[in-house]
C-alpha cells in the first residue's frame, strides 16, 4: 500500500487574522489555493478551549447533534428536511436518501439543516421550530451562525474588495445559507451504505470542522483523489459552485467525497459545515453559458444529489451538474483508492 504522503492532500494554509490585517502574502495564498486547489485550510488563531471562539459553539452544536442523533428514527422523521420545506434549508436528512460513493451504494450521512434565515430572523416572519436537542442552544447556534458568516465575508473580500462578492452575500439578506451537523455511522470498507458520493458544493464557500479523517479532494493537476488530513485549530474551506461562477470561473469548484480510510473503520464521524451561499436572487451564469438565480441552481443541485447513482449518470451524461466534470460520477473502488491509482483508470 502507499505510504501516507501520497494519499494525503498537498494544501496550503492561510492565517485567518493575516487576512483580516491584509497581509499580501495571505491574500496572495488565497487566492492561489482558491484558483488551484479549491481548498484550503484556515488557521483561525484560536484555542480550541477559548469560551466565545468558533470552536467552542462548533462543540456544543456537535452535543446538540449527538444528543439528536440519538433519538429514534420516528423522532428524527418527525424534522424530515424534504418535508419541511421546499429549499431543503430547515430539518433531519436520514442516510441513504441520496446517491453514493459507488453505483450500487446510498450515502451513508445523516444530517441536521439549521438555517441562517430563521435563526438569525432575515425576513422570517415565523421562528422556527427546533428538536429540544437544538432548541436550549439557539442564542449560540445564532452567533455562531454570525461568527461564520463574517469569517466567510472576511475570506469573500480578500478574494476582491471591489465587494463585487461580498455585496451579494450581506448578512442580513434572505440566503440559503445554513450549517449542517453531520453524522456518517460507519465509514468503513465493510459497510455497504457508507460516506457521501463526489460532488461540488452548491453555493458560495463551505467552512468545514472535522476531527475525522475521511474527506477526500480529487487534485486537479493529478487527477488523483487525495485524502484531507484533519488539523487542529483550522477550517477546512472550500469553494462552490456558486463563487466559481460569480468569479467568471476564476475560483475552482473543488470536487470532493467522504469515503473509508485505508486499513480504519470509523465510527461515528462527526463533521459540521457552515455552507455559505449567495443573495437569493443573486444571478451567475453556468458553463454552459446558461444564466441562474442562485435558488434555481440551488434546487436543481438539490435534484441531483437526491437522485440515485442510475440517474446520476443519465445526469452527468448531458451537464456537469453534479461534479463540474461531463460524465464523471467519480466512483471509489475500495484497493484501487488505497494505492492511489489515478482516476482515469479507476474510470476507464
Ligand atoms: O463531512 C465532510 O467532511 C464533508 C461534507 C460535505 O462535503 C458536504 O456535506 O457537502
Ligand atoms: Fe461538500
Amino acid at each position: 500500500m502507499a505510504g501516507h504522503e501520497t494519499l494525503t492532500a498537498t494544501l496550503s494554509t492561510v492565517a485567518y487574522g493575516g487576512l483580516v490585517q491584509g497581509h499580501a502574502d495571505e491574500l496572495a495564498t488565497l487566492r492561489r489555493a482558491f484558483s488551484e486547489d479549491g481548498f484550503v485550510y484556515l488557521d483561525l488563531g484560536e484555542q480550541e478551549g477559548d469560551p466565545g471562539s468558533v470552536f467552542h459553539g462548533i462543540e456544543a452544536v456537535f452535543t446538540s447533534g449527538a444528543e439528536f442523533f440519538s433519538t429514534s428514527l420516528d423522532e428524527k422523521m418527525r424534522y424530515d428536511v424534504d418535508a419541511i420545506g421546499p429549499y431543503k434549508l430547515h430539518g433531519y436528512k436520514p442516510a441513504e436518501r441520496n446517491g453514493g460513493i459507488a453505483e450500487n451504494k446510498k450515502d451513508g450521512v445523516e444530517a441536521y439543516v439549521l438555517p441562517r434565515d430563521g435563526i438569525c430572523d432575515n425576513d422570517t416572519p415565523e421562528k422556527i421550530h427546533l428538536p429540544p436537542a437544538f432548541q436550549g442552544q439557539r442564542a449560540l447556534i445564532k452567533h455562531l451562525l454570525d461568527q461564520l458568516h463574517s469569517i466567510g465575508l472576511v475570506l469573500l473580500k480578500a478574494l476582491d474588495n471591489t465587494g463585487s462578492l461580498t455585496s451579494r452575500h450581506r448578512p442580513d439578506k434572505t440566503s440559503t445559507s445554513c450549517l449542517g451537523v453531520l453524522r456518517y455511522p460507519s465509514l468503513s470498507a465493510r459497510t455497504m451504505h457508507t460516506g457521501q458520493g463526489a460532488h461540488t458544493d452548491v453555493g458560495s464557500l463551505t467552512i468545514l470542522f472535522c476531527r475525522e479523517r475521511g474527506l477526500q479532494v480529487l487534485d486537479p493537476r493529478t487527477e488523483q483523489w487525495r485524502y484531507v488530513e484533519p488539523r487542529a485549530g483550522c477550517a477546512v474551506i472550500n469553494v462552490g459552485d456558486s463563487l466559481r461562477f460569480l468569479s467568471g470561473g476564476a475560483l475552482r469548484s473543488s470536487l470532493h467525497r467522504v469515503v473509508p480510510y485505508p486499513g480504519v473503520d470509523i465510527q461515528d464521524r462527526a463533521s459540521c459545515a457552515y455552507f455559505m451561499r449567495p443573495e437569493l436572487d443573486s444571478e451567475f451564469v453556468d458553463d454552459s453559458g446558461r444564466r441562474w438565480a442562485s435558488l434555481h441552481w440551488h434546487m436543481r443541485k438539490y435534484r441531483v444529489y437526491r437522485s440515485s447513482a442510475h440517474e446520476q449518470k443519465r445526469d452527468t451524461a448531458s451537464s456537469t451538474i453534479l461534479t463540474g466534470k461531463p460524465s464523471f460520477l467519480g466512483f471509489w473502488e475500495e484497493e484501487r483508492s488505497a494505492v492511489g491509482r489515478s482516476v482515469s483508470e479507476d474510470r476507464s
